[in-house]
C-alpha cells in the first residue's frame, strides 16, 4: 500500500499555508503566471516560502515564463510545475526537480507525453478547456488514465472534498493536486475543505 501524496496549490494567505502544514500535506503550490487571480508577485514568494516547514515541499507553477522569471523565484522553490507549452528542454534548464501538466484533449497520446518528458517527475494530468492552461474546476474522464504509465501521475482538475476518495480509489495516482475544490474565495482555502480533502484521501488509503 502506498500513500497517496497531497499538494495544495494556489496559497496567498499564510493562515492557509498554516492549516495546510498542521494537516500533513506534502506540497504547496504558488502560482507564478500573473494572468491568475491566484497568483502571488515575488515578494510574496519569498515571505510565504520561507516559513513553510522542512520536509514540505515549496512548488512554483508556470505557464510559458520566461528563463529569466523563473531563474528570480528559484531561490524560493524546490520544485517546478509547468503549464504551458514549454519543452522539455527548458522545463531541464533550472536547477530543480520538475513536473510536467498535460491537459487531457482527445488526442492527447499520454504513453508518448511521458516518453518526450521522461526526465520529468511526474506528469500531473488536468481537464482540457480551450484556451485555459489550468485551474478550471473542471474534472475529466479518469477512465482515459492507462493503467500503466512510464512517470507517476499527479491527479488533478475539479477534485473536491467530495470526489477525491473516488478518484483515489479508481486511478491510485501517486498524487493528487488541488486548488479550487477547497477554497473559500480564489485564492483564498477553506480551513473545513482542506481538512475534508486530506481526510478522503487518508480514507481512499485504506479502503
Ligand atoms: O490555479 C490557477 O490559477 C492555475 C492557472 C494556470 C494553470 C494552472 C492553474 N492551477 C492548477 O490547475 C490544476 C487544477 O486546478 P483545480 O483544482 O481544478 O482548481 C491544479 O494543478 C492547479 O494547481
Amino acid at each position: 500500500m502506498q500513500r497517496t501524496r497531497i499538494k495544495f496549490c494556489g496559497f496567498t494567505r499564510q493562515a492557509d499555508i498554516d492549516m495546510a502544514v498542521a494537516l500533513g500535506v506534502d506540497a504547496l503550490g504558488f502560482v507564478m503566471w500573473p494572468k491568475s487571480s491566484r497568483s502571488v508577485d515575488i515578494e510574496q514568494l519569498a515571505g510565504l516560502s520561507a516559513k513553510v516547514p522542512a520536509f514540505v515541499s515549496r512548488v512554483g507553477l508556470f505557464v510559458d515564463p520566461s528563463a529569466e522569471w523563473v531563474e528570480a523565484c528559484l531561490p524560493h522553490l524546490d520544485l517546478l510545475q509547468f503549464h504551458g507549452d514549454e519543452t522539455p528542454e527548458f522545463c531541464a534548464g533550472f536547477d530543480r526537480p520538475w513536473i510536467k501538466a498535460l491537459r487531457m484533449r482527445d488526442t492527447i497520446d499520454l504513453a508518448f507525453e511521458a516518453e518526450r518528458y521522461a526526465q520529468s517527475q511526474a506528469l500531473l494530468l488536468d481537464a482540457y478547456r480551450p484556451g485555459t492552461p489550468g485551474g478550471t474546476g473542471e474534472s475529466f474522464d479518469w477512465s482515459r488514465i492507462p493503467a500503466t504509465l512510464a512517470k507517476p501521475v499527479i491527479l488533478a482538475g475539479g477534485l473536491t472534498p467530495e470526489n477525491v476518495s473516488q478518484a483515489v480509489h479508481q486511478v491510485r495516482p501517486y498524487a493528487v493536486d488541488v486548488s479550487g475544490g477547497i477554497e473559500a474565495s480564489r485564492g483564498c482555502k477553506d480551513a473545513s475543505r482542506m481538512a475534508s480533502f486530506v481526510r478522503q484521501v487518508a480514507l481512499a488509503d485504506a479502503r
